[in-house]
């Protein structure tokens, strides 16, 4: 597209965002078009974008900020609605784990037609270089359910990512650090294009608790929230410490409760929590923590989570907060650098933007971004491609093979939704 905005503008045109509040289009995820579409929706509501009028491909969270904030200034909107957050000038963002050691790019990108559900109420947001005043035409054909998937392994065989858990927990228990998070990928493929929308309308109907989201080949559900930021209010959903779940109700009580009494997996939770609670200090005040975390129950798994909550000043967007808080503990680990080096040592898989944030910003600054976990991304060179991630939390008391058997429970998600 030739009028899109982007990084490399030196004086980028003025852009126009209408709002209209309109009658209820029904079920968001049925109207995304196949190409360049973007979603962000749990339990019905959220925002779902396509089209492109501004891209940016920062280095990094905090150079994203930086360009929204001067987009932001020379924007003219108008809007039917008052503030909803979420609502007006927006955009969809995903962002690489780790930038040093990736060959992927991030993005936040504004897209031509934004169609939004918040507390029962709709809208519909146009931008374009001038104010837009076409009516919502649908253009979506039906999503196509992906035929003969087939899997093969990622960077690592089984057999050799629980070698590399079993290093890691060598180098804990040797005290160079106090936790990792170890991921694997599988690498799933079907006959044809993979259309992204029939996995994320699986996902967000199975998966009601997560955050369903669609960015650039990126697709998921993640129960996690990095961070969100809401007029001054951010919260922040920290999970860490995971069992399966067995398919039995009076089961898996048990299980839960096992959970909340396992010292590994407290261990574990702990340092997510900390890590969070730390990085989002400087930036809040009036902060709670609550002591003990509780068990999330999703479909396929049980985690350990905490709700942690705090005020924001009105100087840091969420993007500024989330760049303070990535990679918080949950993905990567104690102390964070060393963390991050015995990712990169250990792995042999460029995460790209899985483990990354993924969400969306407004013009108030307000957002939400989720940890793009349960995910997978498509190939960008060959769309029948798929690849799958799935992360571990390991620490002194971790073993090679449950910590196996957990990564497996994680891409259930995924590999339900290709069929
Ligand atoms: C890394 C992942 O999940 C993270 C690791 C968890 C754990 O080790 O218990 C739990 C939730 C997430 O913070 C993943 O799903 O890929």
């Amino acid at each position: 597209m030739t009028d899109v905005v982007t990084t490399a503008d030196p004086k980028p045109p003025r852009l126009y965002a209408r709002t209209t509040e309109i009658d209820d289009p029904g079920p968001l995820v049925g109207l995304l078009p196949e190409q360049d579409a973007y979603a962000w929706v749990r339990r019905g509501e959220g925002m779902i974008g396509w089209g492109e009028v501004a891209r940016c491909k920062p280095a990094d969270i905090a150079d994203a900020e930086q360009w929204w904030t001067g987009l932001v200034a020379q924007v003219v909107s108008v809007s039917s609605l008052e503030h909803i957050p979420g609502s007006g000038f927006m955009a969809f963002g995903s962002f690489v784990f780790d930038p040093s050691n990736s060959s992927a790019r991030s993005t936040l990108v504004v897209p031509r037609t934004i169609l939004g559900r918040r507390q029962g109420r709709c809208w519909l947001t146009q931008i374009g270089t001038s104010f837009v005043h076409e009516g919502l035409a649908s253009t979506s054909s039906p999503p196509r359910a992906p035929r003969n998937v087939s899997y093969a392994d990622g960077g690592l065989t089984g057999p050799r990512w629980e070698a590399a858990v079993a290093e890691a927990v060598q180098r804990i228990t040797a005290g160079e650090l106090e936790k990792v998070v170890l991921a694997r990928d599988l690498v799933a493929r079907a006959e044809e294009p993979i259309d992204a929308r029939w996995i994320l309308a699986r996902l967000a109907e199975r998966y009601e608790r997560c955050w369903s989201y669609l960015v650039d080949g990126l697709v998921g559900a993640t129960p996690e929230m990095l961070l969100r930021r809401e007029n001054g209010l951010v919260t922040s959903r920290v999970l860490a410490g995971t069992i399966q779940r067995s398919g039995d109700n009076v089961r898996d009580l048990a299980l839960a409760a096992a959970l909340g009494r396992s010292s590994k997996d407290l261990e574990e939770h702990e340092y997510a929590v900390a890590s969070v609670a730390d990085a989002l200090a400087p930036y809040c005040s009036g902060m709670n923590v609550p002591d003990a975390p509780y068990v999330l129950e999703l479909p396929n798994v049980l985690h350990l989570a905490t709700d942690v909550t705090a005020v924001a000043g009105p100087e840091r967007t969420s993007l500024g907060l989330a760049a303070a808080l990535h990679p918080s503990a949950a993905v990567c680990g104690t102390p964070t650098e060393t963390a991050r080096r015995t990712i990169a040592e250990l792995e042999h898989l460029d995460r790209e933007r899985y483990a990354g944030p993924v969400g969306w910003i407004d013009a108030q600054g307000d957002g939400e971004w989720g940890i793009a976990l349960r995910c997978g991304l498509i190939d960008d060179t060959d769309p029948r491609q798929i690849r799958l991630y799935a992360g571990c939390g390991v620490v002194a008391g971790s073993d090679p093979e449950a910590e196996l058997t957990e990564s497996n429970a994680k891409l259930v998600p995924m590999r339900d939704a290709l069929g």
